[in-house]
This record gives C-alpha cells, structure tokens and sequence, in this order.
C-alpha cells in the first residue's frame, strides 16, 4: 500500500571554508571544503496532492509560523521529477543564515517523495536531485554533499560522488546569526568569488580544532568578515575560544561550552551537536 504522507529530516550545514568549482553542468560544479553536518536542519512532511504546494515554517518554543508559501528551489526540484505534493517544511534555525538550510530542504524533499512514490532512486541519485538544483539556483555549492552523512567533513573535490572524510566528535559547537546573507548574492559575484578562491587554505584539517583555524584564516582573507563579526570574532579569541564565520552568513560558530556565554552578549546563540547521520525518514503514514 502506498503511503499518503512521509517525513524526512535532513541535518543542516556550516561552511567553514570553500572553493567554488564551476564547470557549466550543475551536477559536476560545487566545491571543495570543509564544514559542519549540524543535529538541526530542516524536516519535511510530504503529503500526496493533485498540485504543488509549498509551506515553509519556522519553528520556535514547539509554535511553527509560516514565513512563506513558496521555495523556489523545492518547485523546481518537484517539476524535475514530474511529481505533485504538499511540501511542508520545518526548521527553527533562522533561513539564509550559512545553515546550509536551501540544500538541507531539498535532500529532506528529494527522500521524502522518493519514499512517498516509491520512486526506487538511490541515496546518491537522491542527493544529485537536490544538489544540481541547488547549484543551478546557487543557494550553495557543497552542503548537500556534505549532508550525505554526519561528522565535520572535508570535501576533496566538487559534487555528490567526490570524496568526503568526514569525522565523528562529540563537542557542542555554539553559534549566532547577526543578520541574514542571501548566498546567491555571493555566489553570482565572480570578484567575490576569486577572492574566496585566493583564500582556499593550502592544507585539510584532520581536527576539529584545526578546521577552526582553517576556517578562520579562510574567513580573514576571503573579505567577507564586517566590522560586527569581527569584533565578536576577537572577543572569542581574548578568551582562547576557537571561533570563525559561517559561510555564507554573518554569523559566527565556536566551538566548547565556553563559547555559550559569550555569544549570548551578541545575539540568540544556539547550540548545535555534530550530526552522526545524513537524512532520515522519521515517519510514514499509510
Ligand atoms: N527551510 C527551507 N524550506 C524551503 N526552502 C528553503 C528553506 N531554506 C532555504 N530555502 C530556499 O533556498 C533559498 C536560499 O536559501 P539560502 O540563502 O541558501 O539559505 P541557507 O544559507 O540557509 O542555505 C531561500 O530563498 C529559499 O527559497
Ligand atoms: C558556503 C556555501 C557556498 C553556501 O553555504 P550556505 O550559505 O549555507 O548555503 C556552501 O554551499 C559550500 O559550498 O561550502
């Protein structure tokens, strides 16, 4: 028996450092990188229906609002697949904030349909679902690869079928959003994106703590970094707290229990565990 409605959650991302890699076909461009497959992302609830709708909802205190009756990104995604649904989708984490939130949708829909349709597709078919759309809209590069699986993931190459290490750690990472950045805004500018390309570390982390200063001196020379980050930024670094900018977002990430306190001064700070998985269907209803 066909399902009537399924419900998929897929973590969210934080970019720490990227090269964008552009190669004119939307399934082999993304980026190298490294980042943070986050425990709050986006779920989806994918309901059968005669016509697309589309609801996204911030959640807060267990109320959900409606912030918007459209995603333009998820429309596309379900032309491409030739499907209709009521597409709901669920996230208290603010949007076009550096959560990788855009790629995190979309994979959450992509599974949701593929279980609600028994479409059959794999988890790699179901992420290059997401991830082209996500290129050719360019509201991010790498998340959806990175939100594959859990971990803090160092991408060695653009796309969903490049290599990704990704590492296991129990650490809270704090973080806070100072104000909104729409990514394409920075992904369609080619003089920002040589400059990100400049500012691509010369070597991977393999640890946590050496992500940090990887991100941090990517950060530094990317130009991205505004006079409010940067103040947030060296108060971290006054109290040994590794820090860095979310990509792309103004907000800021650090890492121990320390870094709650502090970031509670500048903003809403939330607390984030690593990830240990990619998506996952959390319920199916006949
Ligand atoms: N939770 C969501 N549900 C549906 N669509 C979303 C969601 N988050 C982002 N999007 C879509 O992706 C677009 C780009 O989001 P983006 O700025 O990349 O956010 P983020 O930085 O969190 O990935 C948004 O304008 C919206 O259309
Ligand atoms: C940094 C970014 C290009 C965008 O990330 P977000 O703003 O979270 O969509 C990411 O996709 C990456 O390639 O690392």
């Amino acid at each position: 028996m066909s399902p009537s409605q399924v419900t998929v959650f897929c973590p969210g991302h934080i970019s720490g450092y990227f090269k964008p890699v552009i190669t004119g076909d939307p399934k082999t461009s993304g980026s190298c990188g490294g980042g943070i497959v986050i425990n709050s992302g986006v779920t989806v609830v994918a309901t059968r229906a005669e016509e697309t709708t589309i609801q996204v909802l911030k959640t807060s205190r267990d109320t959900s609002q409606v912030v918007s009756d459209n995603s333009p990104v998820i429309k596309h995604l379900m032309q491409n697949l030739g499907l209709t649904a009521s597409i709901k989708t669920f996230c208290t984490l603010p949007l076009s904030s550096g959560y990788g939130l855009s790629a995190a949708a979309l994979l959450a829909t992509v599974h949701a349909v593929n279980q609600l349709f028994d479409l059959g597709l794999s988890p790699e078919k179901c992420a290059m679902q997401a991830h082209q759309v996500e290129v050719a809209f360019r509201t991010g590069l790498g998340d959806v690869a990175a939100c594959q699986g859990g971990g803090w993931v160092v991408r060695k190459g653009p796309g969903i079928m490049a290599e990704i290490l990704r590492y296991k750690d129990d650490q809270t990472i704090h973080a806070i959003t100072l104000s909104p950045l729409k990514t394409e805004s920075v992904l369609s500018s080619p003089e920002m994106m040589n400059r990100i390309t400049d500012a691509f570390p010369k070597t991977d982390p393999d640890t946590l703590i050496g992500f940090f200063a990887c991100s941090r001196s990517f950060a530094e020379a990317s130009g991205l970094i505004s006079p409010d980050i940067e103040k947030v930024l060296i108060d971290c670094d006054a109290n040994n707290i590794p820090v860095s900018m979310t990509m792309l977002g103004n907000g800021i990430f650090a890492l121990g229990e320390r870094a709650k306190d502090l970031l509670n001064r500048y903003g809403e700070t939330y607390s984030l565990q690593i990830s240990h998985t990619g998506p996952r269907i959390m319920e199916v209803l006949p």
